[in-house]
């Protein structure tokens, strides 16, 4: 599930392998975290490059295992794993194609280097499954983008396209080529050279002025617009505290609000529906047609045949 390799003599590929999405399941991440001790701990490897197997590099934290425990805790917790890439004493880039989305992001975050694909996007879309970045994103990405490009992304979890990702720092580099490639002659070139200034848990966030009077503000503009949904005011609570906390401090309370965001009705009802929308595109009718294999044909008339009325 996460395959390892050697290439040009010195540079460790670690390769994640659960397609569709190479989403981040018990068995990805017992196999990421085996390959990382890995080429920690082989003398021949001086850099290493995590990409994404056939294309995507990930789409987050495998979303089918949030409702069963026994199944997030039979591999190790993504926080661990980040941990470890951030802490390695060898250059780790990160390759991305498609898109790395989620716990894909927070991944490429602990790297200490970020090379995207022209056409890859990046995003923390958890706020739309009820939740917030709960592996270290909400606080990594603050620290390095600055607070309001960081709440921004955070809070709407809106996808970023790689020219928009490069131009705010969250890209290094952008190719038009083979990414993998690319990243694997650029942690060559950065073998043995410094990574402190790399990891951005050692960074302090970008200050910012009247931070108390941003994030008020920041909190009501929120609280507006998020029609009682708890997930946009736990990011806005976690941002603040990486603008204001110690990087530890700053994971404690990330794990606090996203452990209570995780159990909520909320975080539930959300995941039904991400599911729920994917199944319905997957149609049947009693006919035999199938979403499938049917033929597109042109739509002459619609018509409403039901109305949702909300009261306040
Ligand atoms: C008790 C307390 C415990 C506390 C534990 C705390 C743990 C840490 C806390 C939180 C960490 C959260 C980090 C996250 O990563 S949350 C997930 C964030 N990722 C996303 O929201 C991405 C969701 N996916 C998408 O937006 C799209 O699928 C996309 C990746 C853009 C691909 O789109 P497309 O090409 O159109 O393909 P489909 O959407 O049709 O998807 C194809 C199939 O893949 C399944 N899928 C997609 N993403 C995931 C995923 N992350 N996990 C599992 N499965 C996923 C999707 O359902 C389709 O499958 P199927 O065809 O069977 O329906």
């Amino acid at each position: 599930m996460a395959q390892y390799r050697i290439v040009s003599g010195s540079v460790a590929v670690i390769s994640i392998q659960n397609p569709p999405v190479n989403a981040l399941s018990a068995a990805v991440r017992n196999g990421l975290l085996l390959s990382v001790r890995t080429a920690s701990s082989d003398p021949l490897v001086r850099s290493v490059v995590i990409s994404g197997h056939n294309g995507p590099f990930c789409g987050g934290a495998d979303i089918k295992e949030f409702g069963n425990v026994s199944h997030l805790e039979s591999g190790p917790h993504l926080v661990e794993i980040f941990e470890s890439v951030e802490a390695l004493a060898k250059p780790v880039v990160a390759a991305i194609e498609g898109f790395a989305l989620g716990g894909g992001l927070e991944l490429a975050l602990a790297c200490h280097y970020r090379f995207g694909h022209s056409e890859a996007r990046v995003g923390l879309p958890e706020v739309s499954l009820g939740l917030l970045p709960g592996a270290g994103g909400s606080q990594r990405l603050p620290r390095l983008l600055g607070v309001r490009a960081a709440l921004d992304m955070i809070v709407t979890g809106r996808h970023v396209a790689a020219g928009e990702a490069l131009n705010l720092g969250l890209l290094d580099r952008v190719t038009d080529g083979n990414t993998v490639d690319a990243a694997v002659r650029f942690a060559q070139s950065v073998e043995g050279k410094p990574l402190d200034d790399r990891r951005l848990g050692n960074r302090p966030c970008p200050p910012l002025e009247n931070i108390d009077a941003f994030f008020e503000d920041a909190l009501n503009r929120v609280r507006g617009r998020a029609r009682g949904a708890a997930a946009p005011l736990a990011c806005v609570q976690a941002v603040r505290g990486a603008a204001t906390l110690p990087f530890l401090q700053g994971m404690a309370l990330e794990k606090r609000l996203v452990e209570t965001l995780m159990t909520s009705g909320q975080a539930q009802a959300s995941r039904y529906c991400f599911f729920t929308e994917r199944g319905a595109a997957r149609w049947t009718t009693p006919t035999g047609a199938r979403w499938d294999t049917c033929r597109a044909r042109p739509i002459s008339t619609a018509a409403v045949i039901g109305i949702y009325a909300s009261c306040i």
